[in-house]
């Protein structure tokens, strides 16, 4: 094929995914795709599939419907280069709190077979100007909730993945704090030039420029551009859009 013609694979491709626990359908034919370079939030309420989504998409479940492929490579059929292209940070905590911001970070970075010489420059080089430069020798548990996070974050990124998974990363936090990781990721995705998937049922941490998947009782209702939806849906904006997207179907959560 000429290397013109052929097709620039999205970061993430989710073709035709469901999944049931038990009787409980909690994904249905679920397909959207996130772009390479895009910021695509998942908005969907609580219990609207997003979790289980990320569990497909990570491996931690084995979709046995549809098909998950990261920059190209089936997480079925070529895991470790699927694997190896994302980084994630899930909704609960998962930093080792005896450890130093260091320490957590080198475990990681072994884990994708990097050096400890090339855990320490990347760690510096992500974290260069911000307050836990300062702070790597720091045991994780003397960090607020809102660094945690940020830790956890930056860990994400040190294997310089293609694609970023962010599973309702502000959650718990106050609003200095949720702001604060909402900033430090879109830093690091324009200068990183990463592609994003980020979780959340809050419609203010979308921006009009963001691609926006919307996920409800398990289906995909919307996909595309935040102001295309919102333009198609003659609405104000994106959180008018998704009560209308909604109204039809019963409520099983809310949405901020
Ligand atoms: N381990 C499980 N066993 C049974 N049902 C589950 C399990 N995990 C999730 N579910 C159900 O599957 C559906 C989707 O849940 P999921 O956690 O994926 O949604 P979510 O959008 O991530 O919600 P939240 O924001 O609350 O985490 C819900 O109805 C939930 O009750």
């Amino acid at each position: 094929m000429d290397p013109k013609t052929r097709r620039v694979s999205p970061a993430l491709e989710v073709e035709g995914v469901s999944h049931s626990y038990g009787a409980r359908r909690a994904l249905d034919d679920v397909s959207f795709i996130v772009p390479q370079g895009s910021f695509t939030a998942l908005l969907g309420p609580n219990g609207a599939g997003k979790s289980t989504l990320f569990s497909l998409i990570t491996r931690l479940f084995t979709p046995r419907h549809g098909a998950v492929r990261v920059m190209g490579h089936d997480v079925s059929t070529r895991p470790s280069q699927a694997l190896a292209a994302m980084g994630v940070v899930f909704q609960g905590r998962t930093l080792d709190l005896d450890l130093s911001i260091r320490q957590n970070l080198q475990y990681h970075a072994a884990l994708h077979g990097m050096s400890r010489s090339q855990a320490r420059q990347r760690a510096v080089e992500i974290l260069a100007g911000t307050v836990l430069a300062d702070r790597m020798g720091d045991k994780a548990r003397t960090l607020s909730g809102g660094q945690l996070r940020r830790v956890e974050i930056v860990r994400a990124f040190m294997h310089r993945p293609r694609l970023i998974l962010l599973d309702e990363p502000t959650v718990g936090l106050d609003i200095a704090a949720r702001a604060e990781i909402i900033r430090t990721v879109r830093e690091l995705v324009a200068r990183e030039g990463v592609s994003v998937l980020w979780a959340t049922h809050l419609i203010d941490e979308i921006d009009a420029t963001d691609r926006v998947v919307i996920l409800h009782h398990g289906q995909v209702l919307a996909e595309g551009a935040s102001r295309d939806i919102v333009e198609a849906e003659d609405a104000g904006n994106i959180g008018e859009a998704y009560t209308r997207l909604t109204t039809m179907a019963p409520a099983r959560g809310t949405i901020a």
